[in-house]
């Protein structure tokens, strides 16, 4: 049984892709990934740390699958789990409402019991405002793979090395 059991939205694929990086960063069998579009929420009792990944749609709005799942997280006992989050998003053109799907599955989950890891510094970026902000610090990892691929890899390599000692893995 793998350790952690990450669970992504995608519409054009961005957020998979990471999140299949950040697999083989944390390795194969410690991390199975879960499309939310074909989860349940028996799913997530498995686990004793999750990864929650969404991308923001629509001007600040949750990416669809994970629209349409938000209700069931009222279900799920997130208490005694950590919980790290990532996100897509282009500060560029969405510069209001970068990242904002993270900073409202953060509240959510938060809210339900679950306790929050892997902050990331905001350093780096330019936009105007995000729900995903905390305390002067996104509330998981940001990455814009509109905006600046390059620095992905090492954005991932070191999210994932904080997460190792975040998870106790
Ligand atoms: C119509 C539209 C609306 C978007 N709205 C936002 C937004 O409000 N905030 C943001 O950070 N990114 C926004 N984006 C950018 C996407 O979040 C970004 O491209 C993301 O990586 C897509 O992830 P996916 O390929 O996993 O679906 C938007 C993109 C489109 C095309």
């Amino acid at each position: 049984m793998s350790k952690v059991g990450l669970f992504f939205g995608t519409t054009t694929g961005k957020t998979e892709s990471v999140a299949e990086m950040i697999q083989q960063e944390l390795g194969e069998d410690v991390v199975a990934l879960h499309d939310i579009s074909s989860a349940d929420e028996s799913d997530f009792e498995n686990y004793e740390y999750l990864i929650v990944a969404c991308p923001t749609w629509n001007i600040g709005e949750l990416q669809s699958d994970w629209d349409g799942f938000f209700p069931q997280l009222d279900e799920i006992d997130f208490s005694n789990k950590k919980v790290a989050y990532f996100g897509t998003g282009d500060q560029v053109g969405y510069a209001d409402n970068f990242m904002d799907a993270l900073g409202i599955l953060e509240e959510k989950i938060s809210e339900l019991g679950g306790t929050t890891v892997g902050y990331w510094s905001a350093e780096g970026y330019d936009f105007t405002e995000s729900k995903a902000i905390k305390n002067g610090k996104f509330v998981g990892l940001a990455v814009d793979e509109d905006n600046q691929p390059e620095l992905t890899e090492e954005r991932v390599k070191a999210w994932v090395a904080q997460l190792k000692r975040e998870f106790s893995l």
